[in-house]
């Protein structure tokens, strides 16, 4: 039996990305649920590639995984360092990706962090930065100079465009992962022509699928780290069939995101014991998302828009 959509609004615990919620649409098929959860600025055009990932998870299902775990990162929002150095502990995780160049803060702020977070994670793990494009190419040459004495395994778009990743690439010993950079299936070919990324970091919504996500990954030719878009259990497990389905896959995963939101739609949550992921797929669970579903005539016309 197919079930009908079901819109849910979760609160996050704490802001990320300016969002205080994610809300989105639960598709079932007879492949299982499918999630449906564009942030609120994008428009139908965007929203069609989110929608095929929804699709293709309730209507078609995955490729089959090569790996029965997958290592993720600890994702640290941009919270003060006594905070962070907890989420990196509670976490398990020997990663930690911690966001920096909040607006409203300082460059000082971030040292602050990042030093917590590599107190935390001890001098053997791993601790990457996500600038979300904020840096110009100067500032990113000095601050991720600075930052690395923290010993930083990358920095995830220190710059907004191609050229500006180019130039930073090219004048720090940092590697540089580009993510906003990658949002549409030509993407990668840029980011290799353009020689501005040592690493891509792809998101299975935003690019249309794991299948589709996949022939991205091959096209692009560089080391991948699959992130999630803050998703509840349902779409995290997309991108978790995405990095189970790689055929390498060399840095943990930003999918360890379940601990952003304050509940989600199943009862065994895809969250990481030992900094992994079991690759599975949870069921939706009726207890836990009626505690988060709401109406919403305006999400069925944004996926009514986007299937156009
Ligand atoms: O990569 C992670 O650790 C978590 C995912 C993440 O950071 C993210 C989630 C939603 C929107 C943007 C981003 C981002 O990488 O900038
Ligand atoms: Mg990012």
């Amino acid at each position: 039996m197919t079930r009908s959509p079901v819109v849910f609004r979760i609160p996050m615990r704490t802001r990320f990305r300016g969002q205080t919620v994610r809300e989105g649409v639960l598709l079932h098929g007879p492949s299982g649920w499918g999630e449906f959860s564009p942030f609120p600025e994008y428009g139908p055009r965007e929203c069609a590639r989110w929608l095929a990932c929804a699709r293709e998870a309730a209507f078609e299902g995955w490729p089959e995984p090569v790996r029965d775990r997958v290592p993720v990162n600890a994702t640290v929002p941009a919270v003060d360092p006594g905070h962070a150095h907890d989420i990196v502990r509670r976490s398990g995780c020997g990663t930690a990706k911690v966001k920096v160049a909040e607006r409203g803060q300082t460059f000082d702020d971030d040292v602050a962090r990042v030093e917590a977070v590599r107190d935390a994670l001890g001098p053997s793990g791993k601790l990457r930065v996500d600038v979300n494009g904020a840096w110009t190419v100067d500032e990113a040459v000095r601050r991720l100079k600075l930052l690395d004495r923290f010993d930083l395994e990358y920095a995830e778009q220190p710059c907004a465009t191609l050229d500006e990743l180019a130039a930073v690439r090219r004048a720090c010993d940092v590697p540089i992962a580009a993510d906003e950079s990658i949002r549409r299936a030509e993407d990668p070919l840029r980011v290799r022509a353009a020689e501005a990324a040592d690493i891509a970091v792809i998101k299975v919504q935003p690019l249309g699928g794991v299948r589709n996500a996949l022939r991205v990954v091959e096209a692009c030719g560089l080391p991948t780290v699959v992130s999630s878009a803050v998703e509840t259990s349902v779409g995290l497990a997309a991108g978790v069939a995405l990095a189970a389905a790689l055929p390498e896959l060399p840095y943990a995963c930003g999918l360890g995101t379940m601990s952003l939101l304050t509940g989600d739609v199943v009862a065994d949550s895809l969250v990481p014991v030992g900094g992994e992921l079991d690759v599975r797929r949870p069921p939706v669970s009726f207890d836990h998302l009626s505690a988060f579903e709401i109406e919403s005539p305006q999400w069925f016309r944004r996926m009514q828009e986007a299937s156009l």
